[in-house]
């Protein structure tokens, strides 16, 4: 898929938001992607993940043991994967605010994993998704998301390969500009 498509599947199912957003890393844009529109779709999501499956070399592809990805955003996305790869997807959960698996999930040790997210933007989340994996006695060998925010400037300290690109700006709280600040701000992610 190339970018142009991938973005107007975020925009024929309203997911490519204006307005003024708080994201998870506190950073305020005027932007969202609002993937959990994108995903509602199954089809579309099957779709999404295949397409993403095709952006990870094949010699890293046949590595992959176990998918995992960080609730809420990557939990579709992620199983989608899971699908795509024919591999069992996991996901990681922070009722506590420390990512860890739950619901009875473990990993073998030494077991060779796929992050999966659906968007990157600092990379604060994929990287303590990441450590959190290492805890649990896997190793993450990749991480593939379905949009970049950063624009290939993130560091996550294992190859990534995004869907998309993208670079809309984003503010710490005392450089938000004014015509943003006065749009009343939502927080739609669930970090606390
Ligand atoms: O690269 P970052 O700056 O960390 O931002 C990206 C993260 O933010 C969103 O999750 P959020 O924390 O909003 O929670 P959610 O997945 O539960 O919606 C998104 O799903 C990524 O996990
Ligand atoms: O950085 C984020 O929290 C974020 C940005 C975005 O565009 N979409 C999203 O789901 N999260
Ligand atoms: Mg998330």
């Amino acid at each position: 898929m190339t970018d142009e498509e991938v973005l107007a599947e975020f925009r024929s199912c309203d997911a490519l938001l204006e307005g003024h957003f708080k994201l998870s890393s506190g950073r305020h844009s005027g932007h969202y992607l609002q993937c959990a529109r994108v995903l509602m779709n199954a089809e579309r999501a099957g779709n999404l993940a295949r397409a993403l499956a095709q952006k990870i070399p094949r010699e890293i592809r046949n590595k992959v043991d176990v998918v995992i990805s960080p609730a809420m955003g990557g939990l579709i996305i992620g199983h989608e994967m899971g699908r795509a790869l024919g591999k069992d997807a996991m996901f990681l959960e922070r009722p506590e605010g420390t990512f860890h698996l739950r619901r009875g999930f473990a990993i073998e040790p030494g077991a060779r994993v796929l992050m999966v997210e659906d968007v990157v933007t600092t990379g604060l989340s994929s990287r303590e998704a990441i450590e959190a994996v290492g805890r649990e006695g896997g190793e993450v060998i990749a991480e593939v998301a379905l949009v970049d925010r950063s624009a290939g400037e993130v560091d996550l300290g294992v190859p990534f390969f995004p869907l998309i690109d993208i670079s809309f700006p984003s503010y710490a709280e005392d450089e938000v500009p004014d015509e943003l600040a006065a749009i009343p701000v939502t927080k739609p992610g669930s970090r606390s």
